[in-house]
């Protein structure tokens, strides 16, 4: 089996590749902490192994995106310990054999590569990723996979924690889209402002980077908050919540 292990901002996932099927399965997410100690990881990993039957031995090889730097040594040691191998750390460096280029590799998110990887895999063509996840990304790739440029906005659970922490008198409330755009108290408010108002920020982002190239472009939407905005689904031709994991896999497997 192929693990892919996605660190973001919000969430570790752990993938597990089971070619015999030809499905990720089980998928399994712990919380992200900037502080995560060794001994953490290695025993959060270890109840995943066990909670789904799967030995350490059944594990061929490890592939890591990380986009909290402060965690990687730990997650790699933690590796090292519970599955007797080095996993596989992609990098800028780990861009070389790909066919998708970047023109600032050091700087964009390595999550960012693998779903540019993996959409350009599944299509081979100019296409959009758009990840919903503590941020909201928007990458553009071109037919000869090159990366043309990201877009970043707050992810929708950012926005919404935002308005909580900097304020005195809005709480933290719940990704639900209202029946209605115009809100009728205060939870009903902030759910309109965010939710229909996300929908406004994903179409019109479309719609201008669209303006600004030629060529139309497939739209492929992936992150843990890709199906909060339901009425959003006729723009995306592709939901695939499982991108990153297979970008991860493609960008380790090349590098092998
Ligand atoms: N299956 C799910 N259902 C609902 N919320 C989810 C699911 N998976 C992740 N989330 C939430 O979506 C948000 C973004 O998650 P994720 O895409 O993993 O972000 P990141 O990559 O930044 O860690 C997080 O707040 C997470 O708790
Ligand atoms: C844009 C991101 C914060 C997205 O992270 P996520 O929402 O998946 O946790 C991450 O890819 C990142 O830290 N990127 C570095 C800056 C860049 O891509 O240009
Ligand atoms: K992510």
């Amino acid at each position: 089996m192929f693990l892919s292990i996605d660190a973001g901002n919000s969430n570790i996932v752990f993938g597990f590749f089971d070619a015999k099927e030809q499905k990720w399965d089980p998928v399994l997410r712990m919380e992200t902490q900037r502080g995560m100690e060794f001994n953490y990881l290695k025993k959060n990993m270890s109840l995943f192994f066990l909670e789904s039957s799967i030995s350490p031995s059944d594990i061929s090889s490890v592939g890591i995106s990380s986009v909290v730097p402060e965690i990687n040594e730990n997650l790699r040691k933690a590796v090292r310990a519970y599955l007797h191998q080095d996993a596989f750390f992609i990098t800028e460096r780990s861009y070389k054999p790909m066919a998708v280029t970047t023109k600032k590799p050091a700087e964009m998110g390595t999550d960012l590569m693998a779903n540019a990887v993996a959409a350009y895999d599944y299509y081979g063509s100019d296409c959009i990723v758009v990840d919903f996840g503590t941020a909201l990304t928007f990458t553009v790739i071109d037919h000869s996979g090159e990366i043309l440029g990201v877009t970043i906005a707050p992810g929708l659970k950012t926005a919404i924690k935002s308005l909580f922490t900097n304020t005195s008198k809005l709480p933290e409330v719940r990704l639900e889209l209202p029946d209605s755009a115009i809100g009728k108290d205060t939870v009903h408010s902030i759910q309109a402002g965010i939710l229909y108002g996300y929908t406004g920020l994903v179409r019109g982002m479309l719609e201008t980077i669209r303006k600004e190239l030629p060529q139309d472009f497939k739209v492929v939407a992936t992150g843990g908050l890709s199906k909060i905005l339901t009425n959003l689904q006729g723009e995306f031709d592709l939901i695939d919540n499982n991108l990153t994991l297979k970008g991860i896999k493609l960008i380790t497997e090349q590098n092998n």
